[in-house]
């Protein structure tokens, strides 16, 4: 297994919608051909950026179409098939791989807590309805479960599974992970405010939320750590939490808040989807600035 196509900066796919908030093909392309352009390695598409829990099937798999019609072939796709039942995790599946994407990616079984003979049955029932790799998704804050060492290890045994990206809290957990894997086994860190403590700790990529809103930081995040220049990743990591910080202190969810920034930029892929809240009128001043810092960092770093 080619393992170098899954090294580097992997941006959560957001949900991209038109005025009237359906799934907007011509702005979900839009999106994808903006990351293309800031040279990301891939995409990481209907995970929670893509708003997942809040679609239906078809509009998943229509993200799905729509960003491989734009990127097969010139960014590794990995596919979010997590639902809520087994039946549409593989049904999602299947069609990613008709799609052409390059890998899998799943939570756990959401809203019933079930043992985790159940988790690795769901899992594995997902990598059995096709071919392509997987990569376990842990993120303990929104599903309640903790991938325990003893079900990576057990995962682990089935050679499609080529990693996990962790989003826990530690940056403990990406070093056993490593420890615990197969050689080559792909750690992605999760959360974006650790991420220069998560490659030092092991992870080889990053998959992150707020990567859309500032590739560019991250880019370069990844490259000072890559060559040893260990105090200028920690100098962009700061310029990044301060950034996430603006990002999540509104009453607007952060994706609401992303895309209004992005917006500001000249991109327009829509807002987010109810129960998560929309921006107000009286944010879209202290977005400005925000926006204004990414851009100054941006701008720091060219
Ligand atoms: C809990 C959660 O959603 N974590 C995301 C995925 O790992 C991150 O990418 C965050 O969006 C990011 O770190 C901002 O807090
Ligand atoms: C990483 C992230 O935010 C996602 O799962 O989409």
């Amino acid at each position: 297994m080619e393992h170098a196509k899954f090294k580097g900066i992997f941006p959560a796919f957001y949900a991209c919608y038109d005025e009237v908030g359906e799934v907007s093909e011509e702005k979900t392309k839009q999106l994808v051909n903006y990351l293309y352009g800031k040279k990301v390695k891939g995409l990481y598409v209907g995970g929670s950026s893509g708003e997942c829990i809040y679609q239906n099937l078809d509009e998943r798999k229509q993200t799905l179409r729509y960003v491989a019609e734009e990127a097969k072939g010139k960014l590794t796709l990995i596919a979010h098939v997590g639902a809520p039942s087994t039946r549409d995790s593989i049904a999602l599946a299947a069609y990613a791989e008709e799609q052409g994407y390059d890998a899998l990616s799943s939570i756990p079984p959401i809203y019933f807590r079930l043992p985790e003979r159940a988790i690795q049955k769901y899992w594995e029932d997902i990598m059995d309805a096709t071919k392509l790799p997987f990569i376990i998704y842990n993120i303990p804050q929104t599903t309640g479960y903790q991938l325990s060492l003893d079900l990576f290890k057990k995962m682990m045994a089935n050679e499609k599974v080529i990693g996990v990206k962790n989003s826990s809290m530690p940056v403990m957990d990406i070093e056993r992970f490593k420890a615990a894997g197969k050689e080559n086994t792909i750690v992605f860190n999760g959360p974006d405010e650790q991420f220069v403590a998560g490659r030092l700790m092991g992870a080889d990529s990053g998959i992150g939320g707020t990567y859309a809103a500032m590739p560019e930081l991250f880019l370069k995040a990844n490259e000072f750590v890559t060559a040893g220049k260990f105090e200028e990743a920690r100098a962009i990591q700061k310029e990044i939490n301060d950034i996430i910080i603006a990002l999540t202190s509104l009453e607007a969810n952060m994706y609401a808040v992303i895309k209004e920034s992005l917006k500001q930029r000249g991109l327009h892929i829509g807002s987010v989807r109810e129960p998560l809240q929309a921006v107000s009128e009286h944010e879209i001043d202290k977005i400005k600035e925000i926006t204004m810092k990414i851009e100054q960092s941006i701008a720091k770093y060219q």
